[in-house]
């Protein structure tokens, strides 16, 4: 097996490309972080998946967010057939789709819809969490099937020839959680960690600060705890299961473009559980969520796009992906310097 290259090695391969050096800015470091997480100066991006895992949240039940819980089964039912921003994304850009159902409290019909090659996998454990304000989210059993669901996801796009993954989310009041695990895991203050989600007015954003800071009150007083003890206090059924997602993808070798506040609330988990999982992350985009920032920083990624998206769903990775793609046909195709006639 011929040897990975050294990071000289493929900063050498990108300058010597028929280009003054540097000159295609963030591309050249899309493309160096392509082979150093690939091993190789010709990375492939292809195929290339996004696995959406959809569950529902107890602290709906304080007024956290401006949708009712029930739109989380609604819009994954909509998933279903493809036809969710993500679904639409995906499908433009050549990427398969997959809906793992990890929790919604109301089961969705499993049958496929006419017309659509979207993928659905009923794994829900418990359906639902509990309402993490006043008692922990989940128990330890059900924060490791969560986090074996998404593991075991990401083995079967890996079996699948899969060279990179999406992970995203769908889960009314799951901003909530994410704060909560952006102030415990990444230090950020509650009043930076909290934001409007899926469109919260002023009412409801100062009562979902009340609600973030009882439970990270109700977190500090049971500590000391380990990074998936917080998990099972604040999480979600599909935070954790991307968690475990990222980290056997991670382990797997595969790029992963990071998506919004969610998905990367649940790189902070995962990458405190396993802590070489951020290395094999290109942050996709920063999302509206105002602690989304020095919650990546926290990870040192930096976000390839800044477009004002807070849908979530892996969309805000999907945006970024074309970018990928030119980063890796860059390098794979481009003639190099030493390739110019002399005049
Ligand atoms: O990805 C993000 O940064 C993001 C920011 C705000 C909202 N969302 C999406 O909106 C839902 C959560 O919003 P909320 O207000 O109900 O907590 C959930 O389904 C997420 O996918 C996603
Ligand atoms: C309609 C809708 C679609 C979503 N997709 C991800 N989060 C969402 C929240 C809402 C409300």
């Amino acid at each position: 097996m011929m040897q990975a290259p050294s990071s000289h090695d493929i900063n050498a391969r990108i300058d010597s490309l028929c280009k003054p050096p540097g000159s295609l800015g963030e591309l050249e470091s899309i493309a160096r972080k392509l082979c150093a997480i690939q091993g190789t100066l010709s990375p492939s991006v292809s195929p290339r998946r996004v696995v959406v895992f959809a569950a529902d949240h107890g602290v709906t039940s304080e007024g956290v967010t401006a949708w009712p819980s029930e739109v989380t089964g609604l819009v994954t039912r909509v998933m279903q057939s493809g036809r969710t921003a993500s679904g639409v994304f995906a499908e433009h850009l050549h990427c398969e789709y997959e809906v793992v159902d990890v929790g919604l409290r109301a089961r969705l019909p499993a049958s496929r819809i006419p017309g659509s090659a979207v993928q659905f996998i009923d794994a829900a454990g418990r359906r639902g969490t509990g309402n993490l304000r006043f008692a922990a989210a989940m128990t330890g059993e059900e924060f490791d099937h969560a986090w074996a669901v998404g593991s075991a996801r990401a083995d079967a796009a890996n079996d699948d020839g899969c060279r990179l993954v999406i992970g995203g989310e769908m889960g009314i009041g799951n901003t909530t959680a994410a704060s909560c695990l952006a102030s415990l895991l990444a230090g950020v203050d509650v009043q930076d960690a909290v934001g409007r989600g899926a469109g919260l007015n002023d009412i409801g954003l100062a009562k979902k600060v009340r609600v973030v800071e009882d439970a990270i009150a109700r977190v500090r007083a049971l500590e000391p705890l380990d990074a998936q003890q917080i998990g099972c206090e604040v999480g979600g059924l599909e935070i954790v299961a991307l968690s475990g997602f990222y980290a056997r993808a991670a382990a797997l070798g595969l790029v992963i473009i990071l998506d919004g506040y969610i998905a990367t609330s649940a790189a902070l988990l995962a990458d405190a559980i396993h802590p070489q999982t951020k290395l094999n992350m290109i942050a996709g985009h920063r999302s509206a969520e105002p602690g989304h920032q020095a919650a990546l920083q926290q990870l040192w990624l930096s976000p390839v796009l800044d477009l004002g998206c807070r849908l979530g769903e892996g969309t805000g990775a999907l945006a970024a992906l074309p970018l990928v793609d030119l980063a890796a046909a860059m390098i794979n195709g481009m003639a190099t310097l030493a390739e110019l006639e002399s005049p």
